[in-house]
């Protein structure tokens, strides 16, 4: 067969330029991404070989195997791990394949993704040989197949892939090194990254002697490392194999690192990430931690292993109860596997619960990242929810850092029933709603719920510690039980309520067909008007939220205008109305107008924009 060229896809030369052009200094870690690819392909073959140990029978003994060669200016990787078809190299090696990543790395500007972590965080991997290498060779036979292929490339917007001679199957790269990359042409500098970066590396990673009478190196120590006891791996240690499985470049935030004994046995390596992975909001919502069973490694797509409000976790979770031959069909409704699942999610909890009370910093850093995911388990976990909600936190009218609800709770107001909420996407617009005035001259604390998930678990959650969640865009405010400060005086309430009647009367029939109903408010102070929503009608932000979605299908519910009885506005159209019952034309205008800007306020589009500016201009003139 004759030589072939391909062209990269746009986003992998992209990435290509972007890396061969990289300022990082770590550029060692193009070694780490090779050795972990290496382990990973005999981690797959070991699992293949479960059912089909033909696979192996001629080369059993997994490995990484380094060879200098100075003259050559080559460091060359080799491992008998599964190997790739030509079409897989194709694949693998022209495109960026994982969801999320390609639009990810169009969207990079350069100077971020100077900044390795940021282009680490979606496995930069094979490509990061062309910081140290100026032309890379890839060889490799599948196992099972007796061809073998060479992928080429100098990282220049094409490759080629040839036919080639391999002895047995596996893969082997040749980088090329730069001139400027001859430190990882000598023996001493490669056995330092590799014990730095890949000593957790399950089996052995040899450097080749580079003398004729030289003996080979076993660099690493070549053992699972969530087999080897705490007191022997270092936290360096720990955060390199973080890096390894979980494909990140942050610390992880906590480590957790235990042997479960008793009826069904375990061992668990997992970690949280400090930072939030890029792809923790895609739709699958599938988790990456890896499955394995006495030591060999299964999958990463064992949806059974955790629930997808625990996705943010990383790491391995090693069976000694289920059989070494499990397919992945077997792992559906395994009790071994449910079991397991429920353990790791106390596990996890537990943890949280001692961080929420021991750092509250790195707690509330945890929580600005993952909060959003664990809250999902409000309404999917019945059997946790009630822990999640304790881990929860909240933003508040009471507070600048979000809160606990069990911090609320102990601010409650004397006479205070609820636990008030109220929902939305935008912070800064939730602190300013109209219909939290009252409760804020009160002094009592509202929630404001701004991430969409929120209304899921509201949905299902409705009390905490036998307190109800109350929306304060809905129903009656009753604020009346819980006294501020300086409450004023209840017959002075009285006096206006009686003035507001032929208001309240005029403005019913202006708005006929528009609202529900207009009724003087307790929750106003500043504003003059507010929208709530009728006690058994859908709370507002929720039916905003489910018509975002495309998941509303009901007629919308009308609204409750509320007037606020003590604002000027409102006292001056009642005193006009009341002396002169000719000026119900003006009270019509004010009510379209204050309707129109009610509406405003909740961020929706008013239904006649001309007709709203032709009856402000006319409101303006005649105020002049
Ligand atoms: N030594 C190897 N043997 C077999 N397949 C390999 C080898 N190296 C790379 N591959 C294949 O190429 C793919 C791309 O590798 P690359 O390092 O770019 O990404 P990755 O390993 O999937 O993710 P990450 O970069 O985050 O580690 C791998 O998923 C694997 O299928």
């Amino acid at each position: 067969m004759t030589e072939k060229t391909h062209e990269f896809q746009a986003e992998v030369a992209k990435l290509l330029h972007i890396v061969a052009h990289s300022l990082y200094s770590q550029k060692e870690i193009f070694l780490r991404e090779l050795v972990s690819n290496s382990s990973d392909a005999c981690d797959r073959l070991r699992y293949a070989a479960l059912t089909a140990p033909d696979l192996i029978e001629d080369d059993p003994d997994f490995k990484v195997v380094l060879e200098i060669d100075k003259e050559a200016r080559t460091l060359t990787i080799s491992d008998n791990g599964i190997g790739m078809t030509e079409q897989e190299m194709i694949d693998n090696l022209g495109t960026i394949a994982r969801s999320g990543t390609s639009n990810f790395v169009k969207d990079l500007n350069e100077d971020a993704a100077k900044d390795v972590s940021v282009i680490g965080q979606f496995g930069v991997g094979f490509y990061s040989s062309f910081m140290v290498a100026d032309k890379v060779t890839v060889t490799s036979r599948k196992a099972g197949s007796d061809t073998a292929h060479t992928w080429s490339s100098d990282g220049h917007g094409s490759f080629t892939i040839d036919t080639a001679e391999r002895a047995g199957r596996g893969t082997t790269i040749v980088l090329h090194m730069k001139e400027d990359a001859a430190e990882y042409l000598d023996p001493h500098r490669v056995r330092s990254v590799v014990k730095t970066y890949a000593d957790h590396i399950a089996l052995p990673v040899i450097l080749k002697a580079t003398e004729e009478d030289g003996e080979d190196e076993t660099l690493n120590t070549a053992s699972a490392l969530w087999t080897r006891p705490k007191s022997e791996i270092s936290d360096e240690q720990y955060t390199e194999f973080y890096h390894h499985v979980a494909h990140a470049f942050d610390t992880p935030w906590i480590t957790l690192h235990s042997k479960v004994e008793g009826v069904i046995e375990y061992s668990l390596l997992l970690f949280i990430p400090e930072q939030r992975p890029f792809d923790l909001f895609n739709p699958e919502r599938s988790s990456k931690l890896q499955l394995y069973v006495k030591r060999v490694f299964i999958t990463d797509e064992c949806e059974e292993l955790i629930p997808p409000y625990l996705r943010f976790l990383r790491g391995i979770v090693d069976s000694e109860d289920l059989p070494l031959n499990v397919s992945r069909e077997m792992l559906q409704n395994n009790p071994v596997l449910r079991k397991i699942r429920s353990g790791l999610v106390k596990k996890v909890l537990g943890e949280l619960e001692k961080r929420a009370s021991k750092d509250t910093d790195g707690y509330l850093a945890f929580w600005s990242n993952f909060g959003a995911v664990l809250k999902e388990g409000i309404y999917e976990d019945m059997e946790n929810s009630d822990r999640i909600l304790k881990l929860a936190r909240f933003h508040s009218t009471a507070s600048d850092t979000p809160i606990s609800l069990a911090d609320y709770v102990s601010r409650m107001k004397d006479g205070q029933e609820a636990l008030y909420y109220i929902s939305g996407d935008d912070l800064n617009a939730l602190r300013k709603s109209p219909q939290i005035e009252g409760f804020k001259a009160k002094g009592i604390e509202v929630l404001l719920l701004d991430d969409a998930v929120d209304n899921f678990w509201l949905s299902r959650q409705s009390e905490f510690d036998g307190k109800p969640f109350k929306s304060v865009t809905r129903g009656s405010a009753d604020l009346d039980k819980v006294k501020s400060a300086e409450e004023d005086d209840k017959e002075d309430t009285q006096e206006e309520s009686r003035n507001l009647s032929t208001l309240i009367a005029c403005f019913k029939t202006a708005l006929e067909g528009q609202v529900k109903d207009v009724r003087e408010s307790v929750r106003l102070t500043d504003s003059p008007v507010c929208l709530v929503a009728d006690d058994g009608d859908m709370d507002i932000h929720l039916e905003k939220m489910l018509k975002a979605h495309n998941q509303f299908d009901g007629a919308a519910s009308q609204r409750i205008m509320e007037i606020n009885p003590k604002h000027e506005l409102i006292l001056k159209l009642a005193e006009k109305l009341d002396q002169d019952s000719n000026q119900s034309d003006v009270a019509e205008d004010a009510a379209l107008l204050l309707l129109d800007q009610a509406h405003i306020v909740e961020g929706d589009p008013i239904s006649d924009p001309v007709a709203f500016s032709q009856r402000m201009a006319r409101f303006m003139t005649s105020g002049l």
